[in-house]
């Protein structure tokens, strides 16, 4: 029962849960799914895309949709839409066609079991039961009614009724980023946490025909989901920190809200990404980094190279200015570069994919014979919003902190 303090505040029966926890956050397990329906060969997809949405006569805009998929750095990328289902909903091919209540029919399926698979998998490598889980941080760029998709993902993984979900929506391709950030300070905050965050991205509700203004985002977007296990110490046995979280910053770079943006329509979502992207997250990367490294490197702009990298691959040319702006020497962003290459850009879902594929590269050499021990992970979004966390690999020994 909640009892009363002289002070009118509220103390309840879970009072570890009101103590600090020991120690910075970490991330405990992560896990990834895709829709296995339909995968998508890059070299093709300007052609799949004119001629599913019956667009070949537009040969101008065709051409230069193959000049784009050419320099995007992406191999192949998978779809929950398919044929069949575009068939059954000629609506999605036209944006002045009312499309929205049938995108947010299948997305209110096909999000939350997404997220699903991801969880399942991030829940068996932490090796506790699902009802351990004590707050869900879920975010998406679909999510357009209430109850929403952390309710959902929390019932279809037999969460306990008493978890603290939120859900996160619209923060685009910065979402896994805030997520983590946000986990990061519910897990540092409340004795004994374990947070899931879920990040589910379906790009249905942004599918359309070309035209002049979507041809970026229909080049680049697929559909993936991610979770990740996060909590502090002290750890229970069996539990093993993958990345410590060491410090998180969210940086909006000034006057530069109209360059990169979605907004709902009748029609479905419109994705804005102006030109000018990749050149203003260069510019203002190394600036974003040292506000949120000073102070826990010595000296972080002379060490870059001494990091590993845990980068967003908005596109192939936003990691090519990273790459200059801070000098990094080649394979440093491989991680992100192979994420890219085999997924494409699945917004808030794609830094747990990146996460992941550092963490498998860091096995098969041997634990941390490849990575340094300080890591960066950066995310952008609209905004333009950056969201940058210290990352640092513990040692590859089993943590016991009870
Ligand atoms: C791989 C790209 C797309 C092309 O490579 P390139 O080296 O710049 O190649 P080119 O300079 O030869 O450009 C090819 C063509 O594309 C055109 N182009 C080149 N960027 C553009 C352009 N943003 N516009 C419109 N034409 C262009 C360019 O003008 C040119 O046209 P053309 O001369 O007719 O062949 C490259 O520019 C690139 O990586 N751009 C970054 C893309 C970008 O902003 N990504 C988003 C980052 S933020 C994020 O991840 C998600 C946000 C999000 C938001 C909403 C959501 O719903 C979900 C998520």
């Amino acid at each position: 029962m909640p009892i009363a303090n002289g002070n009118g505040a509220v103390r309840n029966s879970h009072r570890s849960m009101q103590q600090h926890a020991e120690g910075p956050a970490a991330m405990l397990a992560i896990g990834t799914a895709n829709p296995t329906g339909v995968v998508v060969p890059q070299d093709i997809f300007a052609e799949n895309i004119f001629r599913v949405t019956k667009s070949d006569h537009l040969t101008e805009l065709k051409e230069k949709m193959k000049r784009i998929c050419q320099k995007t750095g992406i191999d192949k990328r998978h779809f929950h839409l398919t044929e069949e289902s575009l068939a059954a909903h000629p609506e999605f091919l036209d944006r002045q066609v009312p499309s929205l209540d049938s995108r947010i029919d299948m997305a209110d399926t096909a999000v939350p079991e997404l997220a699903q698979c991801a969880a399942i998998k991030a829940i068996a490598e932490w090796g506790r039961p699902a009802t351990d889980i004590t707050h869900l941080v879920f975010s998406t760029y679909s999510a357009w009614q209430a109850p929403s998709f952390d309710h959902q993902l929390a019932a279809l993984l037999g969460l306990r009724p008493t978890v603290c979900r939120t859900i996160l929506s619209l923060h685009g391709c910065y979402g896994g980023g805030r997520a983590l950030h946000l986990a990061k300070q519910l897990a540092e905050n409340n004795h004994g946490a374990r947070v899931l965050v879920a990040c589910s991205e379906i790009t249905l509700v942004c599918f359309g025909g070309p035209d002049g203004g979507n041809l970026i985002g229909s080049a680049l977007f697929g559909d993936g989901a991610g979770a990740v296990i996060v909590g502090a110490g002290p750890f229970t046995e069996g539990e093993r920190p993958i990345f410590e979280m060491v410090s998180a910053t969210q940086t909006t770079i000034p006057r530069t809200e109209h360059v990169l943006g979605m907004q709902v329509s009748g029609g479905g979502v419109d994705f804005h990404l102006g030109i000018q992207v990749p050149m203003l997250i260069g510019q203002n990367i190394e600036k974003c980094l040292l506000d949120a490294f000073t102070g826990f490197v010595d000296d972080p702009s002379s060490s870059w190279n001494d990091l590993f990298w845990a980068v967003h691959p908005g596109g192939r040319q936003i990691l090519d200015n990273i790459d200059t702006e801070l000098k990094l020497e080649p394979g440093k962003l491989a991680a992100s570069r192979h994420v890219l290459r085999e997924y494409g850009n699945m917004s808030g879902a794609t830094i747990i994919f990146v996460l992941d594929e550092l963490r498998r590269r860091r096995k098969e050499d041997g634990d941390n014979l490849l990575l340094p021990e300080w890591g960066a992970m950066l995310a952008f979004g609209p905004g333009i919003t950056i969201e940058a966390m210290l990352l640092r690999c513990p040692g590859a020994s089993p943590l016991n902190n009870n």
